[in-house]
Parts: structure tokens; C-alpha cells; sequence
């Protein structure tokens, strides 16, 4: 696209000062706003209408431009300690154009227009599971979450959690065609709930390409944990948000999950033995926040379960010589067939992926186990990387 500029005399925040709007991306760029404040005493400053802006209002002579922009000062404090981290804040820019009306309607309307041109999502389902992590999720979002929704102009609907399994029910009906995409503002739990939902309709096909985005708010808080450092963002609940605002995208693998009768879908991770253990029996001291997987850890570690059981599996490239070569893989193809069979959540749902297993090298482990943690992303729980080399590609 070819760069368009615009000069303007403006007062940015009462300060006179000349501004510039670039256009298109022909300087490689990205759309951006400069601008440098009479008699340059200050640097020249510059918000890129991509990275740092939310939304844009033109008001009669004034252009309001609602950024989250990085705090210099903060992100200086935050340097004391271990690594430096970047802050965003929110902050207004109110450009007084000395051309009058017409000029802030121009610049309002190509602001507005750049903005579009990112394909954002407008209008948001949130969940919002008043139970997760310790029970904060309700303050996060009308505090942190629902203001940036709001300067972004982006139309929410909020649906807060009832019940175990309420996302679920909700996800499986939710007239999809009204939302550009679905937030969880929960831990793990909810998210792995609204995927199950999804994938139990009759429409599951198309309902799938549904964006779902998450909103640490709960205990482990793995996806959201494992989505911001493969986007190479600060994790912390408005750089999530911030996230979802522009619209960044990435794509997951989905496992299916056999037991007896029940199907469940899985997309963080798969556990038995002492994770499982530790995660469902802490479940009594949710009060700690986190710090109850630590401590219920230690109190698990202490007494040591073993769990008998054989794993069989296809190793990843590079991870051929684990585990001992399975030679009868008639009975394991036989057993995933059967379970593909086996009875699932709804009248169209999906059976999970499939996979051309009787061509696959297969390999197997044989127990006692004292545990089996499968990921699918890095981070099981923001202070537990289990998996560094689970791959993700984030798209934006
Ligand atoms: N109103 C509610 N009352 C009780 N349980 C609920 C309610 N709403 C949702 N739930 C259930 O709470 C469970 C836990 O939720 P969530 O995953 O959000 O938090 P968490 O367990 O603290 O975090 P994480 O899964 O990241 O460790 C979910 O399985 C969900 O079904």
C-alpha cells in the first residue's frame, strides 16, 4: 500500500505541537502518529496505530486517541528486579486540530479506517468464572478487562458462570454468527469447557474456527501463561486483553480423550498420577491461590504414589529412540478404532483428529509410573514450564 501523510498544527493534550498521520505501509512501518511539541524541547513522539492503539473518537475540533502505550518510568522500576519487562498503561491523546471540524473528521475517519483494516474483533462473548483461581475474576474484569474492552469500541456480551459445566452447555448452543470470537476470563478449566462445548455441536466444523481467547483469572493459568510468551508479551491480565483486542491468532492441536464411556477434549495437557493428584486434591485449599500447587506438591512428593499401566506412543522427529519399538500394532490400532466408535458428547460432535496410525512407528513405556504429564503447550501453569520444546507458532 502505497504511504500517505498528513500535516497538521494541533494541541496534543493542550500542548501546541505538529503532527504528522502516515498511512500504508509502504515505509514498512505500519500506520503510524507522530508528533513533536512546539519548540522541541521534548523528543519527537510516535504511537503506531497497530501496537499501541486501541480505538479512535473524533469529537468537533479533537481527535481522542486511546492508546496503551509503554511507561517508560515503570518499566525502569521493573528493571531492578530480574529481567525488564515492558508496561503498558492506558493513556488518552487528545489532538485539538487548529483546521477545525473538518480536519478531525478526516483524521478521525482514516484513523478509523486504518484500525478496520487490522481485522480486530468487534464484538466479544466473555465468560467469566466467578469461582476460578481466588475467586477475583468479577473484580479483574470490571477493574482491568471491561475498561479496555470499552476504549477499544469493542460490543461485549458477559456471561458469568453458574455451575461446573455452564461454559460448556453455553458454548454448545451460542448462536456463533453473532460474535467474532469467545473469552474466557477463568483459569485452564472454563477454556477446556467452552473447546469441549464447541466441538459437541452439530456444526462443530465451522464452530471450530471460532477464536476462544483467555484472560488469566484463574489458578494454573497455563494457556494464557503459554499464548503470551510465544507472542513474546509480558504475561499479565491486560497484556492478554490486549492481545485479543488486535486479534492475535494461533492455531492449537486438539486431543481426544477416551475413558470408558466419556469423551472429553483436551488442548493444554493430559495428566495421571501425581500432577492429577495434586491438582484435584488441592482443590480443598483453593484459598492459597497457586502457592496450592506448591504445597500440595511437597505434601505428594513426600508420600510417593505408583501407578501401573504401559504408554504407547509415536514420537515427534528427533524422538525416535524413547521408549521400547512396539511390534503387535494391530492391537493398538484395534483399541483406537474402538474407541473412535466409543459414544460421544453430542448428535454431530467431533471424534478427534485422526492419524494414519498403522504406518506410524510406534513405541511403548511400561509402568509403574509415579507420573505421566502430556502437553501440548510449554507451560502447564504460569510457574511451571513442563514442556519447553511444545511447539507453537503464534500468528498475528
Ligand atoms: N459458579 C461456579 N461455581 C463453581 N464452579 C464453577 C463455577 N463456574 C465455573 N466453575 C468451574 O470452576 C472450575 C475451575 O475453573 P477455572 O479453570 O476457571 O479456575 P482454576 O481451576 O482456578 O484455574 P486453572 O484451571 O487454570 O488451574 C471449572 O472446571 C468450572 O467448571
Amino acid at each position: 500500500m502505497e504511504d500517505r501523510h498528513a500535516y497538521e498544527k494541533v494541541r496534543v493534550n493542550g500542548a501546541p505541537a505538529e503532527a504528522t498521520l502516515s498511512t500504508g505501509t509502504g515505509g514498512g512501518g505500519g500506520p503510524e502518529l507522530r508528533w513533536r511539541c512546539a519548540g522541541g524541547v521534548t523528543a519527537e513522539r510516535s504511537l503506531s496505530l497497530e501496537a499501541d492503539v486501541l480505538g479512535v473518537e473524533a469529537n468537533g475540533k479533537e481527535v481522542v486517541v486511546r492508546a496503551f502505550v509503554a511507561d517508560a518510568a515503570a518499566a525502569s522500576c521493573a528493571a531492578v528486579g530480574k529481567r525488564r519487562r515492558e508496561i503498558r498503561r492506558r493513556k488518552d491523546y487528545v489532538f485539538e486540530m487548529a483546521a477545525g471540524e473538518g480536519a478531525a473528521a478526516a483524521w478521525g475517519d482514516t484513523l478509523r479506517g486504518c484500525l478496520d483494516s487490522f481485522g480486530r474483533p468487534k464484538r466479544l462473548f466473555v465468560f467469566v468464572n466467578p469461582f476460578g483461581g481466588k475467586k477475583r475474576a468479577n473484580k479483574i474484569y470490571a477493574a482491568e478487562i471491561k475498561p479496555l474492552f470499552e476504549a477499544a469500541g469493542v460490543q461485549i456480551t458477559t456471561q458469568e458462570t453458574k455451575h461446573r459445566g455452564h461454559a460448556r452447555e453455553v458454548a454448545s448452543s451460542l448462536d456463533l454468527g453473532r460474535y467474532d470470537g469467545i473469552v474466557c476470563v477463568s483459569g485452564d478449566g472454563v477454556l477446556v469447557e467452552v473447546v469441549n462445548g464447541i466441538l459437541q455441536r452439530t456444526d462443530w466444523k465451522e464452530a471450530v474456527k471460532m477464536p476462544i481467547g483467555i484472560v488469566p483469572a484463574g489458578t494454573g493459568n497455563g494457556m494464557a501463561k503459554s499464548l503470551l510468551h510465544a507472542a513474546g508479551e509480558t504475561y499479565s491480565v491486560s497484556d492478554a486483553v490486549f492481545a485479543i483486542i488486535r486479534g492475535h491468532k494461533q492455531s492449537l492441536d486438539v486431543c481426544a480423550i477416551v475413558q470408558g464411556q466419556e469423551r472429553i477434549f483436551s488442548v493444554l495437557s493430559m495428566t495421571w498420577g501425581l500432577v492429577a493428584d495434586i491438582d484435584i486434591e488441592s482443590e480443598k485449599y483453593r484459598w492459597m491461590g497457586s502457592a496450592r500447587f506448591d504445597f500440595y506438591a511437597l505434601v505428594r512428593i513426600m508420600n510417593l504414589r505408583r501407578y501401573c499401566g504401559s504408554i504407547h506412543f509415536v514420537p515427534a522427529p528427533g524422538y525416535e529412540a524413547y521408549g521400547e519399538p512396539v511390534t503387535q500394532v494391530d492391537n493398538i490400532v484395534e483399541r483406537i478404532e474402538q474407541n473412535r466408535e466409543s459414544p460421544g458428547p453430542g448428535p454431530g460432535f467431533s471424534q478427534g483428529p485422526s492419524a494414519e496410525l498403522e504406518r506410524s512407528d510406534w513405541r511403548f513405556f511400561d509402568g509403574p509410573f509415579v507420573a505421566v504429564w502430556i502437553n501440548n503447550v510449554p507451560w502447564a501453569a504460569e510457574s511451571a514450564m513442563a514442556a519447553p520444546e511444545a511447539k507453537m507458532a503464534i500468528w498475528m
